[in-house]
């Protein structure tokens, strides 16, 4: 077991591989190489994103997963057990499948595409519907939708509404097939972010493919970049694929902004913060002279709660009594520890005084850094991630690499 990559800044447990695509080549009737000897150590209990252009063999991976598509050559070892010694049937029961547009069946209400999987395992109806409506809740779904059928529902919720069929029967792999994709982008971060929840608590091994490497940097434990014709071109961790790709396909493929991407990876827990030039609302005089130092050119004015009121020139508080209502916007602050150096490095940025003002998580001021001082830490950080890269791929078998990240 090791920790790896948290997509929301938690810290997530990786217990070992749970599915190997072991030298896996797909060769379609008509001659189509779509995978071509593809190997993947799949970890338990994390996401592991299939990235790739168009036609470069992902959904092929995926059905070959749970035997909708046979491979040509290699094998597919589900825990240990390769996938052909298995009856096709409990093979597919043990995996939910999720697809772009939920597949759901029109003529069914929710509850009861939901309950589709338990029906079938031979639950009684009650039972099953009380497990959909379980799913429901689960999924961010209102109650009030179970008797609904799908068209009378949106995309996004709809999407939910596959999400909750999938894990009806609580199988331990989860495929998700460019589930996403039809969404529009505001729907879409919700349904990750809801994705990474249910990820965190029920524990499941999902496998997604994606066509954005936004949304597989956001997601993946792990994450897979297949090239046109089936072959891998990089198996990493999202922080190790930003900062290390494998090639110029994988650079061209992630994209512009990769560095400053790369720093939502980096806590903001070792940044360090100056708590000196920051001055209550009810300070005297003398207390915000004594404040005043050449390395600070402006004072961070705070209520009496401690929570940041703006900013201020020295000189015009020295001068008397604290104006809240002519101090400069303080921005958006950052939580200490929480967020990652992407969020100070943007705080710091729009700030008007170019410092970022860190909070606590009640929103208490617990401190300032300047851009000077977010630039030494995000130096610390690069070189501490290569460090842990190197130690990382010393330490572990090729596959069964992860990392630390931070959003
Ligand atoms: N049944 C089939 N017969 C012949 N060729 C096929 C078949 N299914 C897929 N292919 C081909 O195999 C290749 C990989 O297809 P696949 O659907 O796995 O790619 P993909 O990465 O999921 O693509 P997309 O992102 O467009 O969905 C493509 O060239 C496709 O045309």
């Amino acid at each position: 077991m090791w920790s790896s990559a948290g997509g929301n800044g938690q810290t997530r447990r990786v217990f070992g591989v749970l599915i190997r695509i072991d030298s896996v080549t797909k060769r379609y009737p008509d001659g189509t190489v779509a995978v071509d000897r593809l190997s993947l150590d799949i970890p338990d209990r994390s996401i592991t994103v299939l990235v790739g252009p168009s036609g470069c063999g992902k959904t092929t991976t995926l059905r070959m997963i749970n035997r909708m598509v046979e491979p040509t050559e290699g094998a597919i070892l589900i825990d240990g057990v390769d996938s052909r010694q298995q009856p096709v049937n409990s093979l597919r029961r043990s995996m939910g499948y999720v697809i772009q547009n939920a597949g759901l069946f029109q003529h069914r209400t929710i509850v009861d595409n939901i309950a589709t999987v338990p029906r079938l395992l031979g639950w009684s109806k009650d039972r099953a519907r009380a497990r959909a409506r379980e799913l429901m809740e689960r999924v961010g779904l209102d109650a009030s939708f179970a008797k609904r059928y799908p068209y009378q529902l949106s995309g996004g919720q709809q999407q939910r509404v596959g999400v909750a069929r999938a894990l009806a029967a609580d199988p331990p792999v989860l495929l998700m097939d460019e589930p996403f994709s039809a969404v529009d982008p505001v729907v879409r971060k919700g349904l990750q972010d809801e994705l990474l929840r249910i990820q965190e608590e029920l524990g499941k091994t999902i496998v997604f493919v994606t066509h954005d490497i936004d949304e597989a940097v956001k997601l993946g434990t792990m994450v897979a970049v297949l090239r046109t014709g089936g072959r891998l071109a990089q198996f990493a961790p999202p922080a190790e694929l930003l900062s290390e790709p494998a090639d110029e396909f994988v650079e061209d493929f992630l994209g512009a902004d990769r560095g400053i991407r790369r720093l939502s990876f980096f806590s903001s827990a070792e940044l360090e913060l100056l708590t000196a030039p920051i001055v209550a609302v009810d300070s005297t005089a003398e207390q915000i002279t004594a404040k005043v130092t050449a390395d600070v050119p402006y004072l961070l004015v705070t209520g009496l709660d401690g929570r940041p009121l703006g900013w201020s020139e020295p000189d015009a508080l020295t001068a008397g009594q604290i104006d809240a209502g002519r101090l400069l916007s303080y921005g958006r602050p950052f939580v200490a520890g929480q967020d990652s150096l992407r969020a100070a490095l943007d705080c710091a940025v729009l700030s008007p005084t170019g410092w970022a003002v860190a909070v606590d998580a009640e929103g208490r001021a617990t401190g300032v850094a300047s851009q000077a001082a977010i630039a030494d830490a995000i130096r610390g950080a690069h070189a501490a991630g290569r460090q842990e890269g190197r130690e990382r791929q010393e330490e572990q078998p090729a596959g069964e690499t992860v990392s630390k990240a931070v959003r």
